[in-house]
């Protein structure tokens, strides 16, 4: 008979950020919906009602106006009470210059006073449209914004924090280790967080690393691999997800929060929102197999690799 999993829940698991605050370990991904999008609502209420706190959304995905009618609903059906609940959002980069403009455009289509963390998604300055979008070329590359400063970026942020009661944790996301200590030289409020993209396939151990000696959280994002959730086809996942007696997705979340990082994965399937919250007892010997998939072959699946020149992820391949 397979052993069983544990009893332990992902939904059960949060680790304290370098402000003292909590943060739950399992997040639902909001981000990608595409034509999924109107199903978000029901994503994130049936994830709330599954145990799930934390819920990922930006400005950037559209997903915040569907993630605040899920937030309106379990509290006025008395499930949780606003305090219970971890949003995260983040500040997308066309406003650099304005992080505030952007917070409370979020904050309204959120119906919210404030969410629990605020970062910033991407240390990049870019050109936007009125509404915010980023302006992008006919061969759909983005336009940069050549005197933007993501240091000055951040530090507006940062007096947004300071000033307001909007974001009750200020952090940041995908911040290669060079990057981070050029803010750190300046910060006044260190980051809780750097959500950055990290599975077995892009394992990212410089910045793990760098980040746990700071005591900066990290969280996971992309960790089934992104559409398809390819990494669910690694033989070492389903070889665990059968030692465990757990699914791939469990895998894959608990390869995470068995290593103190938070994670994220998204999914509009009701079922599997719901029945992926099992943390498998990985152990150490499983943690670093899982590493060595992405050590011997690093692969991104979400970062553009302009991109990742440009903020200096220098372990970076390329993506699908
Ligand atoms: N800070 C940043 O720059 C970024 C942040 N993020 C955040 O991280 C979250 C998660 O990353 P994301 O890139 O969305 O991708 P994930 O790695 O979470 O993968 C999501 C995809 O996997 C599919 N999936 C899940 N389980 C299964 C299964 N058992 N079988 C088949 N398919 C499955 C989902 O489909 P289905 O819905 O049908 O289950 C969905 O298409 C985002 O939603 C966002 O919140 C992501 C990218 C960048
Ligand atoms: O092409 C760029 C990338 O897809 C980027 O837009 C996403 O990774 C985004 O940051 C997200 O959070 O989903």
């Amino acid at each position: 008979m397979a052993p069983a999993h544990t009893n332990k829940l992902l939904t059960d698991v949060s680790f304290t950020l370098n402000n003292g605050k909590k943060m739950p370990a399992l997040g639902l991904g909001t981000a990608n919906m595409g034509p999924h999008m109107a199903k978000t609502t029901e994503a994130v209420i049936a994830a709330i009602e599954a145990g799930y706190r934390h819920i990922d959304t930006a400005r950037m995905y559209g997903s915040e106006e569907y993630v605040g009618a899920a937030i309106k609903d379990v509290i006025a059906r008395g499930i949780v009470k606003r305090e219970d609940l971890f949003i995260t959002t983040k500040i997308w980069c066309t406003y650099f210059d304005n992080p505030a403009k952007c917070l409370d455009i979020s904050l309204k289509a959120l119906g919210l006073d404030y969410v629990d963390l605020l970062l910033q998604h991407w240390p990049l300055c870019m050109e936007g449209d009125e509404d915010g979008n980023s302006i992008k070329r006919e061969d759909g590359t983005f336009v940069f914004n050549p005197n933007g400063s993501y240091i000055k970026f951040y530090q507006k942020m940062e007096d947004l924090y300071r000033t307001t009661d909007k974001a009750r944790s200020l952090g940041v996301s995908n911040y290669s280790n060079a990057f981070l200590t050029e803010l750190l030289k300046v910060a006044r409020v260190k980051p809780v967080v750097n959500q950055i993209e990290c599975h077995p396939r892009l394992p990212l151990k410089d910045i793990v690393e760098f980040d746990k000696s700071l005591d900066i959280l990290i969280t996971a994002y992309s960790p089934l691999g992104a559409a398809g959730a390819p990494n669910l086809k690694l033989p070492l996942v389903q070889e665990l997800a059968q030692k465990y007696n757990v699914t791939g997705n469990e895998v894959l979340a608990s390869y995470h929060v068995q290593s103190g990082r938070s994670v994220i994965p998204r999914s509009v399937n009701i079922s599997r929102v719901k029945e992926n919250i099992h943390l498998a007892p990985l152990t150490a010997e499983d943690l670093a197999g899982l590493d060595q998939i992405g050590i011997d072959e690093p692969h991104s699946v979400m970062m553009p690799e302009i991109w990742a020149k440009m903020i200096g992820f220098t372990t970076y391949t390329k993506s699908e």
